[in-house]
């Protein structure tokens, strides 16, 4: 009904490509798509009634090498990391961290430095094509809500989160103690819900078990059931670290049990990596409705290990796609899409047997998987009829552009380049005003 729902603020013609939960990859050509004045998906592709007062010179048509697709979410992503992206990943997880990325993060206290490095992150991020980020920053608080007002100043869709933790043998003054890390939690959490940024939220972040003391991490699975809010952190990535968890937490049966002990597994919890996790461990990601963050580059790069998507999507537990910068090197969700594919087909070398992923299935992962994952699927994801329209403008032949079409119609692998336009909520972000 034209009257009563918000007016029709665009209308665009041409090819839209997207993901439903029954569909991994639906191409809809010559089809239109309405944007109303709250940036949503206004009216059914293809079913735009004429009688909606807009006359076809307002419609905006694409060119025949462009599609629509929906935006992409990067479930896993360091902010201050990215000041050192694309160098040091010579060494394991537990010593990377400790030799690199501590010192690099202490950095951050410095409020000119942290905002040269979260408006470059943000900018490069958009560019790529991801439309909404679920950040972890550092453990200064100030810092972490200047990422908050970047984000809301460039028109990304985020979850940032201030890093807690309370445990740091190898770079001392990189911590905080326990009352300071709940206090800050608390502090940030209530002065960026002040500024009531439409798009930014706050996410509670321990920085991962062996980082968190007990008290520590439960007091954040407070924290988190009483402001009902989403939280992030890093699981199983390594064999190491699981084993180091196993000493600590004498008394959990699992990595995964860890977190569940103390409130830190909900339908709002989303867990990096998650490489060696256990069928049983899967499994109550299942019932607790927490999902992971599949960061196939970091993974690779760090010799963590390789994610057996196929197996967590068999236990039906929800996944999106993280680039993990710094531990990933790039901070294009695109290259998570080739990594995931690429770490699927090493294990289908391994095990011929082995249900290789594929393009469609992978490309929903990286969009409508990720906004599952960070449980926005109801408002984000693809472009479905009230949903906000997230979304990439993709030119297939743009000058620019890594490829060359031979044949009219081919379909080829793109990359950032190809990426013409993006918009948030229905408004324009890329390229920037
Ligand atoms: N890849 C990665 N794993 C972690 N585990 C704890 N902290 C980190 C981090 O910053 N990066
Ligand atoms: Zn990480």
């Amino acid at each position: 009904m034209c009257g009563s729902s918000p007016a029709i603020a665009h209308v665009y013609r041409g090819t839209f490509v997207h993901s439903t939960p029954h569909t991994a990859l639906q191409i809809l050509e010559d089809a239109l798509l309405g944007v109303d004045t709250e940036g949503k998906v206004s009216e059914e592709l293809n079913k735009l009634s004429q009688s909606c007062g807009f006359s076809p010179s307002e419609v905006i048509q694409l060119a025949q090498h462009e599609f629509f697709m929906p935006g992409m979410v990067d479930t896993h992503i360091h902010a201050p990391q990215y000041s050192y992206a694309g160098t040091a990943l010579d060494l394991p997880l537990l010593q990377w961290l400790n030799t690199y990325t501590f010192p690099v993060e202490s950095r951050f206290k410095d409020l000119e430095f942290a905002r040269s490095v979260y408006t470059q992150v943000v900018k490069r991020t958009l560019r790529n094509g991801t439309t909404t980020a679920c950040y972890f920053a550092t453990i200064h608080t100030d810092a972490s809500l200047l990422l908050g007002k970047i984000t809301n100043d460039f028109g990304q869709r985020a979850l940032v989160g201030k890093v807690c933790m309370d445990i740091n043998n190898a770079v001392k003054h990189y911590k905080e103690t326990s009352e300071e890390s709940q206090e800050e939690t608390c502090r940030f959490i209530a002065e960026l819900l002040k500024k009531k940024y439409p798009l930014v939220k706050p996410v509670v972040t321990p920085r991962f078990a062996l980082s968190c003391s007990a008290d520590l991490l439960e007091q954040l699975g407070a924290i988190a059931k009483n402001n009902n809010l989403h939280i992030q952190s890093h699981i199983s990535e390594t064999i190491e670290e699981v084993n180091v968890v196993k000493k600590l937490f004498p008394d959990s049966e699992s990595y995964t049990d860890v977190y569940l002990k103390h409130n830190l597994l909900t339908d709002k919890t989303v867990m990096a990596h998650g490489c060696h996790l256990t069928d049983e461990e899967l499994a109550l990601f299942r019932e607790t409705g927490a999902s992971l963050s599949h960061c196939p580059n970091s993974n690779i790069s760090l010799c963590s290990g390789m994610l057996n998507v196929r197996n967590v999507l068999n236990h039906k537990v929800k996944l999106g796609l993280g680039t993990d910068v710094a531990g990933g090197y790039s901070a294009s969700m695109l290259d998570a899409v080739r990594r995931t594919l690429d770490t699927s087909k090493v294990l289908t070398i391994q095990e011929p047997d082995y249900c290789t992923l594929s393009f469609e299935e992978v490309f929903r992962l990286a969009t409508l998987g990720g906004s599952q994952a960070l449980s926005m699927d109801d408002h984000t994801g693809n472009f479905e009829v009230g949903k906000d329209f997230d979304a990439l403008r993709v030119n297939v032949a743009a000058p620019e552009g890594p490829i060359d079409l031979v044949q009219v119609d081919e379909p080829k692998v793109c990359d950032d380049r190809n990426i013409v336009e993006v918009y948030v909520a229905g408004r324009k972000v890329v390229p920037f005003e």
